[in-house]
């Protein structure tokens, strides 16, 4: 079977020669704290999606990582492609400058059952629907705060389990490795590691097997209230795993 292969190589400041795909992504911006890497993150992508309240992140914390220019100018330069959600939390200011600079807003107000985030990943799938296979998501301001949005976007990832989505705050990684693969994470030691873990969500992980890691398993079951992978520690280049259910696979991002 041929590996899946990982890399954060869309975290470092220059992309290395022949990795090009790890160019090939959509942005998605929540509504959380976002990470000093964002305007990294923002240069690459092929579109930019804010959910819901993630445009006033755009709109008033940008600026801020930009102190020597005015605020109206990085707004300007950072316009998102598309804002979505349900629209409780976009401020109305914050909408209406972004559409007159033509974002197309979709308003999914009707919609009480899905998160904004799962708004958006339905929307960027369906604008990729020709390129699925190669299609990664990148998702900004994932972690902090809340712990129900947390989980909620936890479970999203879970859900479009056949797509790359890859949840970031400033201090972590985390990303679905699906059952059906092999996996091969490539780890970039200049912007993260070397803390790690690996989880088994939703059900016991059967039998789990890793090369490259300082406690490895072989053939181990993992499941929640008996063993899982947390507080692990990066020791190879690459990292492998073999699992017979899906795992979180979260990694330590090192501060800029
Ligand atoms: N504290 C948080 N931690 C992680 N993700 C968050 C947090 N707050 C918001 N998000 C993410 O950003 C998205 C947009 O946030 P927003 O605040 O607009 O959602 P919301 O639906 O208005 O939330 P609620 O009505 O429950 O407060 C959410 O769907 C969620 O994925
Ligand atoms: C069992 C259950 N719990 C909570 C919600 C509420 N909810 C879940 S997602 C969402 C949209 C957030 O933008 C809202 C309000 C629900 N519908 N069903």
């Amino acid at each position: 079977m041929e590996a899946m292969v990982h890399s954060s190589s869309f975290l470092l400041p220059e992309i290395p020669a022949g990795d090009g795909d790890g160019l090939k992504y959509a942005l998605v911006l929540l509504n959380q704290r976002l990470p000093k890497f964002t305007p990294l993150l923002w240069k690459h992508a092929q579109l930019r999606v804010c959910a819901d309240g993630g445009a006033n992140r755009v709109f008033n914390d940008l600026p801020l990582l930009f102190p020597h220019e005015t605020p109206s100018d990085v707004r300007t330069r950072y316009k998102p492609d598309v804002i979505k959600g349900d629209m409780d939390s976009v401020r109305t200011e914050v909408l209406e400058f972004y559409r007159n600079m033509g974002t197309k807003i979709v308003d999914e107000s009707h919609d009480q059952d899905t998160t904004d985030l799962h708004k958006c990943v339905a929307f960027i799938r369906d604008f990729h629907a020709d390129t699925e296979d190669t299609l990664c998501i990148l998702v900004a301001g994932a972690l902090g705060g809340r712990f129900d949005h947390e989980i909620g976007n936890i479970n999203v990832i879970c859900h479009f389990s056949a797509t790359r989505i890859i949840l970031l705050s400033e201090d972590s990684l985390i990303q679905l490795l699906p059952s059906a693969r092999h996996h091969e994470i490539h780890i970039q030691s200049s912007v993260e590691g070397p803390h790690c873990g690996l989880i088994p969500i939703g059900a016991p992980s059967g039998s789990t097997t890793t090369t490259g890691l300082q406690w490895d398993l072989s053939d181990t079951e993992m499941r929640f209230g008996g063993l899982i992978s947390t507080s692990n520690i990066v020791k190879g280049e690459v990292i492998t795993v073999h699992s017979t259910s899906d795992l979180l696979w979260t990694v330590s991002l090192k501060k800029l």
